[in-house]
């Protein structure tokens, strides 16, 4: 209800209150919950005939450029009930008016007997609810803007009818109330998805023929703007909210009301003075339906989007100015409602009656209008008229409005178009969301790449750890080698130490006390060799012990290597080649150590000698004085030192005691004569020069003699010392063999205790073993059998004589297999020498070792024996020496034998040993 009380006096509606403008709270709010599909809103539009402009039958290509489907303006008349003043003003008076909804037709009484019928699209009686009249007027218009097309809902009547009741009426007091926006709102936001659709809104007044922003009144001239192509009518300037919800709308249309003007005419006490306009945007975006394209030619695609406008608009009364009984300012609003009325009607007619010129432009009205009366527009009219017979004239003008309006037929578009917009947004975002994809795809395989590359580390770095503990334990394994044989070295150094100290012992307390007693011959001399052999000694297991002390120092250089650079193999091979060079030194050593050794036995021979002799008392002329003497002078001359001792000549000897006499006494009764006799012909039969005369004087069947009759393994050992020297010459070696020798030998050697006898023998055998023509003999007479059986002592002196003889056996069984005039196993395998030779081949004495490795290339030479060498493990020892061996020559005569022998490749094969 108005609150103001000046009459004509124009006011703000802002701060005044009026039953439609009273905000609604819960009734009129709807949800935007899911909406039926468009396809179901055409049935639902279809299924509603009876309604007021019911949709065209527009084309929906999609394009929006269709030339539209006629469609005419629905016009309805609404009768409003008499209100207070009208009944008793009027009591007297029946209704101006009489309608017949049932046929759509209005009888207007010109007098008490003639009436004017007029038909409308609707009639509807003052007793027509707000929602019926909502059903027939706007709904149609309503689904037809939910489906893309330009819609306009317009009241027109005299002032006080009812349009903004059937407009504006909010409902707040009776839900029942709620007029056309509230509903349309209600309806719209019942169909659209707020997640793709958009509804926005504007709310304008035109007043004194300037468009002004009921949402925001300081936005007081908005220009209206016209697309000259599609006849669009925009208001680019006007405050556009969204709407999201019932509530935020009905806000919307208080704060727009409020800003509203209106005045209190005669006729109305809240009569509006402006022409109201309500503009709703309603964006829908259509679902686009696949058709089997793939995703890329679909995400291409741009979207289609409907744009339908629903225009309200609520006129200000018509009125005869002297009704209205506007004077001043309210006058001029008057002319300016009226003006821009008549210029709406002006149109109306010029467009009913097909006119070629139609005044749009007299009126921001019509100019405002020009989409709704000819245009793309659908057009709903209601036209609101009063009961009261004293407003005829009015209600006559009203009606003749609404009957010409109806004749104004629209070209209904269907409003719809590609939305590049949103296309191009979702291309962005999906081009965002590959460019994402990639980046994590990247990123996976970089950590793929990286993860790898770890492993490959990790692998590289395992295998470098397991090559280093392989070389240590090699290492470690050779080092415990070594200690063991320097051990044993030792041993045998201290052994001998011991027994000549207790013998230097024994022989001195004796002489001291026969030197003073008769005045014989001193043994200082020898006493001071012993002790001049002895710091030689000394000084040997010193030098040892700084090799031993600098092979330590290598070993810590190489730990440290290790340390620092684990990958460094070039180090390593460096380290090895020093280790090497440190191991030949070591070997020297030892040779040397052991020719010491040999000297030393020799010297203690000697020592012995001196003192046997002067044991017997001085007995210089006895038979033996001229030996003695001749011993004395000899005095081995190789352990002399040659820059201090003049080497007798042979000649001055033979001079002296003549060779048959030294041979003779070979065969002398007395033992001890019997040895010195031997030890000076195995003196002379060391010297190459000698040996000739030696063996043609009987010197050879003297000795292997001594071998047969003797019991004293003194005279043995020396015995066989001289045989294996005269057995290096090949003559000597078949006189040996033909004296029956190896008989001998072997009997020697089966009977001898001393390795040192041992030692000799095998020498002896081992030289003959090297004469290709007595192979077979010496091996049926039990030569080879008798070296195999000297192995018992494991002495390694007698060991090295083994090897030795193992290995000239082999290799002329060798040369003999590739003459043709050997077929067969070897004989050496055929008497069990191969597993002697395979537990010995590792060994780390070089003196055997060497044969061994030799002996082992030579059998692989002949194709008969690989068979068994296979069987019996040598074939490893072949593949290691040809990896291992410090000699080259043996290294790839090894090599050679492996990789010519198709027994040998086979294996090799089978067992995946590659020795390129
Ligand atoms: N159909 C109706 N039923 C009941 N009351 C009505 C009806 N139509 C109008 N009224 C009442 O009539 C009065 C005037 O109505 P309204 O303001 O809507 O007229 P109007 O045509 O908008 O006037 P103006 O042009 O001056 O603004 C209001 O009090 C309204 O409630």
């Amino acid at each position: 209800m108005s609150t103001s009380s000046g009459t004509g006096s124009a006011n703000h509606r802002n701060g005044t209150h009026r039953s439609s403008l009273r905000a609604q709270s819960s009734a009129s709010t709807s949800s935007a919950a899911h909406k039926p599909s468009l396809k179901s809103k055409t049935v639902l539009r279809k299924s509603s005939p009876a309604a007021l402009g019911s949709a065209p039958s527009a084309s929906k290509s999609g394009n929006g450029g269709d030339s539209g489907v006629p469609g005419r303006v629905r016009v309805a008349v609404r009768l409003r009930p008499r209100n207070g003043e009208e009944m008793i003003a009027d009591a007297d008076f029946a209704d101006c008016v009489e309608l017949q909804p049932e046929v759509k037709r209005l009888k207007l009484k010109k007098n008490n007997w003639d009436t004017d019928t007029f038909e409308f699209d609707e009639v509807l009686t003052e007793y027509a609810s707000q929602k019926r009249v909502y059903e027939v007027v706007a709904k149609p218009v309503v689904e037809g803007v939910l489906d893309g097309y330009n819609g306009t809902i317009m009241a027109y009547g005299q002032t006080g009818t009812g349009k903004t009741y059937t407009l504006g009426q909010l409902g707040e007091e009776d839900v029942a109330d709620r007029g056309i926006m509230v509903r349309a709102m209600e309806d719209i936001l019942a169909q659209v998805s707020l997640e793709t659709d958009s509804i926005s809104v504007s709310y304008l007044q035109l007043y004194m023929e300037t468009v002004q922003d009921l949402l925001d009144p300081a936005n007081d001239n908005i220009a209206i703007v016209e697309d000259p192509k599609s006849g669009d009518v925009s208001l680019p300037g006007a405050t556009l909210v969204e709407i999201r919800d019932q509530h935020s709308f009905l806000e919307l249309l208080q704060l727009g009301e409020a800003h509203r003007f209106a005045a209190n005419t005669k006729l109305n006490t809240e009569s509006s003075r402006s022409h109201a306009i309500l503009m709703v945007h309603v964006r829908r975006s259509l679902k686009t339906e696949s058709n089997g394209n793939s995703h890329m030619t679909k995400s291409l695609k741009p979207p289609l989007v409907r744009k339908g406008k629903l225009v309200v608009v609520d006129l200000a009364g018509s009125e005869r100015i002297s009704k209205s009984g506007s004077e001043g300012h309210t006058l001029e609003e008057a002319k300016s409602i009226n003006l821009s009325l008549s210029a709406l009607g002006k149109c109306i007619n010029a467009l009913a009656e097909n006119s070629s010129h139609v005044p749009f432009r007299d009126s921001k009205l019509t100019r405002l209008l020009r989409d709704s009366f000819g245009g793309t527009a659908r057009t709903s009219l209601v036209i609101t008229i009063g009961p009261s017979p004293r407003h005829r004239g009015e209600t006559t003008s009203t009606i003749m409005f609404g009957q010409r309006a109806m004749k104004v037929e629209n070209m209904v578009k269907l409003k719809e178009e590609f939305d590049y917009k949103s296309l191009s947004k979702r291309l962005e975002v999906q081009l965002d969301s590959l460019i994402e994809e990639n980046e994590r795809q990247q990123k996976a395989f970089v950590d793929e790449i990286e993860r790898i590359t770890v492993e490959a580390h990790n692998q590289i770095s395992e295998a470098e750890k397991r090559y280093a503990n392989a070389l240590e334990e090699e290492k470690q394994r050779y080092q415990n080698d070594y200690v063991e044989s320097i051990k044993k070295l030792e041993e045998n150094w201290s052994k001998n130490q011991k027994k000549l100290a207790a013998d230097r012992l024994a022989l001195g307390e004796k002489n001291g006390l026969e030197v003073t007693s008769n005045g014989n011959r001193s043994i200082a001399p020898a006493l001071e060799e012993v002790s001049e052999l002895k710091r030689m000694v000394q000084k040997e297991a010193q030098l040892k012990m700084a090799a031993e002390e600098e092979v330590n120092r290598l070993k810590l250089q190489l730990t440290e290597s290790k340390r620092v650079e684990v990958s460094g193999n070039s180090e390593i091979m460096r380290l090895h080649k020093m280790l090497e060079t440190e191991t030949q030194q070591k070997e020297k050593l030892e040779e040397e150590i052991a020719t010491l050794h040999t000297q030393l036995l020799q010297l203690s021979l000697t020592a012995d000698e001196t003192r046997q002799n002067l044991e017997r008392h001085g007995s210089q002329k006895t038979s033996g004085g001229a030996l003695d003497s001749f011993m004395s002078q000899l005095k081995l001359p190789q352990l002399q030192d040659p820059g201090n001792a003049e080497k007798p000549p042979v000649a001055k000897l033979f001079e002296q005691v003549g060779l048959q006499k030294i041979l003779s006494l070979l065969e002398a009764d007395d033992a001890d004569v019997r040895i010195h006799a031997v030890k000076v012909v195995a003196n002379l039969a060391a010297e190459e020069a000698n040996q000739q005369q030696i063996v043609e004087a009987g010197g050879l069947t003297s000795l292997l003699m001594l071998l047969r009759n003797t019991e004293d393994e003194t005279i043995h050992r020396v015995a066989a010392g001289a045989i294996a020297n005269l057995a290096m010459n090949e003559t000597n070696q078949e006189l040996i063999m033909a004296q029956g020798g190896i008989d001998l030998l072997s009997s020697t050697a089966a009977n001898a205790q001393d390795p040192q006898t041992l030692r000799m023998v095998a020498g002896a055998i081992a030289n003959l073993c090297g004469n290709d023509k007595l192979q077979t003999k010496l091996r049926s007479e039990g030569g080879i059998a008798a070296l195999l059986g000297m192995v018992r002592c494991g002495h390694p002196d007698v060991l090295a004589q083994v090897a030795r003889g193992i290995a000239n056996f082999a290799k002329c069984e060798s040369r003999a297999s590739t003459q043709g005039t050997k077929r067969g196993k070897s004989l050496l395998i055929e008497d069990g020498a191969l597993s002697w030779i395979v537990q010995n081949a590792k060994t780390e004495i070089t003196a055997i070792k060497r044969h061994i490795e030799l002996a082992l290339c030579h059998l692989a030479q002949h194709e008969g024996n690989a068979k068994e060498m296979v069987k019996e493990g040598a074939i490893w020892e072949l593949v290691r020496i040809s990896r291992e061996c410090s000699r080259e020559d043996i290294r790839s005569l090894a090599h050679r034998t492996l990789t010519s022998s198709p027994t040998f490749l086979t294996e090799l094969r089978r067992l995946r040993v590659d020795i390129r």
